[in-house]
């Protein structure tokens, strides 16, 4: 395939962007102030603004023009068959099987059984476990469901649990993901081990801060309940159980699910435990509903009409033609905190990549750093940065139409202040004095949501699953593995010996970092 670089729809893109003229999504509304309309998607419930972005309607056509010589469509249904579009793990991404109920093969074999049997044990257990069926050593029902995960394996269940609070009506949801013992500290010193229950939660159930979590857990429940006590206290989300079973749990607390689901995109597999848990079976199938009808549009709608496939477009237009290097999410609702490192997580494990599907090193730049996080708070912070800096920066606005907390007036100033800073963003404000004056001109999507429900996150995520999965295919890469990560790992193996004390560092700079810390560590 020809790199997107060089690639004829591109080309011409660039030429339009020059002809544009640096035109701003100001000057665009003031010639069109129809845009709105035109510049607003639906994507199953929600909807999407992109009239503050700086595209003409022949900027769009444009862009689908590159989807289609970028052979989108095709990469679509690729990924919804079952095909090892994961070129160098030799695997499928087939995350939307676990939302839907179709029939889809993977290496020849029907995977909606194995999905519709994981869902129904999923449904068996958390309902026992709500209901007070299941109980710990002592007797004790659940109060407190304790994920240990990290990366893919908490950011999703975490950010949902947070985010579903409202109805969050079973045991708590607690989460521990770090090699740090003091968040293991903090989190089981305000818990009853009595009345906890641990989901390990684990594709490979190798990752070293997950099983040292999980044997602090043990050790934790073990001091108070006794050996014994492991079987009610611990279950694990898996896609390899014979680790699971081997680390000491019964066959039964073990919820495999399949190699095809990748880490980033297990929200959706038994690695949703702990929110089934909390706000029980049927609001989480609703969370899988409402990302199944964005599977369906992204599967289905018109390249123009599909947000997910426009959210990708446009990302490709600011990152490469715009020249954005960062971009910011910023969600304004309290309980979508989550949603920042869970983006991030997506977009930059998945499209942060210098190499090709044919490992052909890319002379474009790939994922803008993503940061970002909750509005109002975030606008006493960094959104200075946003308004001031020498940058360019896009963002992502996410709005919750209808109030979230008892105070709807509370709820119209939050609602203002996130159209504040997106018209800010665009507009930007010239004075005499040059320190007040912000230039403007920056790029902004507002995805809105009716309410803050499991459907409506269910099509957030899919939404974000989606655009970065188009935009990896629109670069040419492969957005479903992760091999960047796994340098530092194994580095730090190596220096373990010397961090304790016992050994020599592999290299001279690590030496000299150790003996500084090693100092100080005494010196108190
Ligand atoms: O689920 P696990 O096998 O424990 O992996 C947890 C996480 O760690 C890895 O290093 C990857 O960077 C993540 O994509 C993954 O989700």
């Amino acid at each position: 395939m020809i790199p997107f670089s060089r690639s004829p729809a591109w080309l011409q893109l660039l030429a339009h962007r020059d002809a544009l003229g640096g035109k701003t999504a100001r000057e665009l509304w003031r010639a069109d102030p129809a845009r709105g309309a035109k510049l607003t998607v639906g994507c199953a419930e929600l909807a999407l603004d992109f009239s503050k972005q700086p595209v003409s309607e022949e900027t769009l056509a444009s862009l689908c023009a590159l989807a289609r010589e970028r052979g989108l469509p095709e990469a679509i249904a690729a990924l919804f068959s079952g095909a090892p579009v994961n070129t160098t793990e030799r695997r499928a991404a087939l995350h939307m099987a676990l939302r839907g109920d179709e029939h889809t093969t993977v290496g020849g074999v029907d995977v909606l059984p194995e999905i519709q049997r994981g869902r129904e044990r999923m449904r068996m257990f958390s309902q026992a476990v709500r209901e007070g069926h299941w109980k710990g050593a002592t007797g004790a029902p659940v109060r407190h469901v304790v994920g240990l995960g990290i990366g893919g394996s908490s950011l999703g269940p975490k950010l949902a649990a947070k985010a579903l609070h409202a109805i969050a009506d079973g045991p708590q949801a607690h989460f521990i993901e770090n090699l740090d013992p003091a968040e293991f500290d903090d989190t089981v010193g305000r818990l009853d081990p009595a009345a906890t229950l641990f989901v390990i939660a684990s594709k490979t159930f190798t990752t070293e801060e997950t099983m040292a979590n999980a044997a602090s857990a043990r050790a934790w429940i073990e001091r108070s309940l006794g050996p014994g006590a492991v079987d009610r206290h611990f279950v694990a989300a898996t896609a390899s159980p014979e680790r699971a079973t081997a680390w000491g749990l019964a066959a039964c607390n073990v919820f495999p699910f399949p190699e095809w689901v990748g880490g980033r995109f297990s929200l959706w597999s038994e690695v949703g435990l702990p929110v089934a848990i909390a706000v029980g079976m049927t609001a989480f199938d609703r969370l899988l509903a409402g990302a199944h009808a964005v599977d369906l549009e992204f599967r289905s709608k018109p390249l123009e009409r599909n947000a997910p496939v426009l959210l990708a477009l446009l990302s490709v237009w600011n990152r490469n033609a715009l020249g954005c290097a960062s971009h910011v999410v910023l969600p304004y609702a309290a309980r979508l905190t989550g949603l920042t490192p869970y983006v991030q997580a997506l977009e930059m494990e998945s499209n942060g990549k210098r190499v090709d599907r044919d490992g052909t090193l890319l002379d474009f730049a790939t994922a803008p750093a993503v940061f970002g996080g909750e509005g109002t708070p975030g606008q006493h912070a960094f959104h200075q940065w946003l308004h001031q800096g020498t940058d360019a920066v896009s963002s992502d606005f996410i709005v919750v139409a209808r109030p979230m907390g008892s105070d709807a007036d509370r709820h119209a100033r939050l609602v203002a202040h996130a159209a504040a800073q997106s018209e800010a963003l665009m507009n930007g404000v010239e004075t005499p004095e040059p320190w007040r004056s912000c230039p403007g001109g920056r790029a902004s999507t507002t995805i809105v949501m009716p309410a803050l429900d499991p459907f409506h996150l269910g099509s957030l995520l899919a939404l974000y699953e989606h655009k970065v999965f188009a935009e990896g295919a629109l670069w040419g890469i492969n957005s479903f593995d992760q091999w960047g990560v796994e340098l530092g790992k194994k580095i730090a193996g190596s220096i373990l010996p010397a961090a304790r004390g016992e050994g020599t560092a592999p290299d001279a700079a690590t030496a000299h970092l150790l003996s500084v810390i090693h100092k100080l560590a005494q010196s108190g």
